[in-house]
């Protein structure tokens, strides 16, 4: 299967654009964001998993526009929680939860849980959905710990509380380039990839 060069974001968050547009560059893909569309339908997002959820933006957006479009579901499970906020991570805290109420409802919840207890993990689903082609569905993951505090001001949504054993580092401490080596979203978006050449 050929890659697409010009791909719609079904996404409206702008920290996963920013994302994107670096990692598509590599590839020479060119992103498009939603910003410049009028009457894009809202996606509902009532999967029950990442993949379901994935696939509705990116089929919702594709249909819409007529054109190729990748949706990402993705979001923070946390081993002492059972894996939640999981699938409802944008919504932990509510409808329209700002980031910083997500992650300060985190650490209250896993106040009195030891650091050998609180290893996490991101996980991004990614689906890429071109007019008259079988949808593409791609994972990534990125393991961590939660923090007791927030530190840094880089990237977006749990970062500041998601310690990396092996940087020494939040994960909103790291630049844009550093987070796109090793986060959920670039290994997905490296696994699409993989599949997308397999197939041609
Ligand atoms: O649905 P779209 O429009 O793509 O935007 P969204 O922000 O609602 O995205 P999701 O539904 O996929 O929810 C993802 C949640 O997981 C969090 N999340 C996902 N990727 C993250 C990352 O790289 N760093 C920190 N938090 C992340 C994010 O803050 C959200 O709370
Ligand atoms: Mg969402």
């Amino acid at each position: 299967m050929s890659e697409p060069k010009k791909v719609v974001l079904a996404t409206r968050n702008k920290g996963k654009v920013k994302e994107f547009n670096k990692l598509f560059a590599e590839l020479g893909w060119e992103g498009i964001s939603l910003d410049g569309f009028e009457g894009v339908p809202e996606v509902v997002e009532d999967g029950d998993t990442f993949e379901a959820n994935a696939l509705k933006k990116a089929v919702t957006i594709s249909t819409y526009l007529n054109m190729p479009a990748v949706g990402d579901d993705s979001g923070l499970e946390v081993d002492a929680l059972g894996g939640r906020p999981g699938v409802y991570s944008a919504r932990y805290s509510g409808e329209n939860a700002s980031d910083e109420a997500n992650w300060r409802k985190l650490l209250g919840e896993l106040a009195d849980v030891p650091d050998e207890q609180r290893t996490a993990r991101f996980r991004c689903v990614l689906a890429l959905v071109e007019p008259g082609r079988e949808p593409v569905v791609a994972a990534g993951s990125c393991e961590g710990v939660i923090a007791h505090e927030p530190k840094g001001t880089n990237g977006f949504g749990y970062d500041p509380v998601f310690y990396l054993p092996q940087q020494k580092k939040m994960m909103a401490e790291l630049t844009s380039e550093e987070k796109n080596q090793i986060s959920h979203r670039a290994m997905a978006m490296q696994n699409l990839l993989t599949t997308l050449k397999s197939g041609e």
